[in-house]
């Protein structure tokens, strides 16, 4: 018989997939890392698993403990998984900027949920990142996981997603491009690829709002970047320990427009049914065509599923009221 011992042991081996419309006026092959596979529909179970049993291993994270974390969602997904089948409690922190839909998914997985104001600097104590690191003060037996600094967190990536990556595309992939949050997925797949082959070139979509563009322009971290924007999962108003700017070799500012515009297109032209975060990604691969030749193999990772944005990129309604309908 062949199955998995858990639902833990279906995260990762994720496809790779030819995009073809969207793609069509590159030179160069277009493949998608389709995250949206593994067993919670994101990328972030593999690093929620990786945390989880490095936190374990280093006497962190005990038997009947309590793991709390400031997450959007995906994140909070993957702990879901990891704690129920481990048999440990989830607390989650996240805004009220996030979809409904990705509140109640951690509802339905069991988790407690608390949602703090977007609108708020990072080390205000309403803010998300504080109230996860109180409760994780408060609550005994508590472990706050912190995706944010947390190395584990890039280690997954340059343990899993970097290696499939180079093995699906049998060591020809020349560039890598994804979206940025935490920094976790750019930096441990970037760090594994070009360990690889050093010329591989590794490319961050970063949004209108956020620090990252500037700072690994410049070195400044300018506050005067920073204000509410729509796009979800990318882009920060601090600088995660997990965003190594050593193996990035640029950043591309996408639109809250374009992102969402490209979330519809990549479901309607590609039957890609994606989160906002993959329409930033493909929308920044297009924009990076300059750098590309006729032999390059791009390879563009997709964070989530199309599903935790009914509500908002994938309803008209919602998309004319932001003005992103023309
Ligand atoms: C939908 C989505 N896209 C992109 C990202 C960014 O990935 P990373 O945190 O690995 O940089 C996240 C992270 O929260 C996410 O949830």
């Amino acid at each position: 018989m062949e199955y998995a011992k858990s639902i833990l042991d279906t995260i990762g081996n994720t496809p790779l997939v030819k995009i073809n419309r969207l793609t069509a006026e590159l030179p160069c092959l277009v493949l998608a890392k389709y995250e949206t596979f593994n067993p919670g529909n994101s990328v972030k179970d593999r690093m929620a698993l990786k945390m989880i049993e490095d936190a374990e291993s280093n006497g962190l994270l005990k038997p009947g403990g309590t793991i709390v974390e400031g997450t959007s969602g995906n994140t909070g997904m993957g702990l879901a998984l990891a704690a129920t089948v481990k048999g440990y409690k989830l607390i989650c922190v996240t805004t009220d900027k996030q979809s409904k839909e990705k509140v109640d998914i951690l509802k339905a997985m069991g988790s407690e949920v608390h949602v703090c104001p977007t609108d708020v600097e990072p080390d205000d104590p309403k803010s998300y990142y504080s109230t996860a690191r109180r409760l994780a003060q408060e609550i005994p037996n508590a472990w706050y996981v912190n995706q944010y600094d947390n190395p584990s967190n890039s280690k997954a990536h340059f343990e899993s997603t970097g290696p499939e990556i180079w093995e699906q595309t049998q060591g020809t992939v020349t560039h890598f491009v994804v979206g940025v949050g935490t920094g976790g997925t750019i930096s441990g797949v970037g760090r594994y690829l070009k360990s690889k082959n050093p010329n591989i070139k590794v490319w961050g979509v970063d949004t209108y709002g956020s620090v990252f563009k500037k700072y690994h322009e410049t070195g400044i971290f300018d506050k005067n970047e920073i204000y509410p924007y729509i796009t979800e999962g990318i882009g920060e108003d601090i600088l995660p320990k997990n965003v190594d700017f050593n193996i990035i070799d640029g950043f591309t500012k996408v639109t809250d427009k374009d992102a969402a515009v490209y979330t519809q297109r990549l479901a309607r032209e590609e039957g890609m049914f994606l989160g906002n975060s993959a329409g930033a990604a493909i929308k920044g691969v297009l924009q990076l065509k300059e750098h590309f030749r006729k032999d390059d193999v791009v390879v563009v990772l997709f964070h989530d599923h199309g599903s935790r944005y009914v509500a908002k990129m994938f309803n008209d309604e919602w998309m004319r009221k932001q003005g992103f309908l023309d």
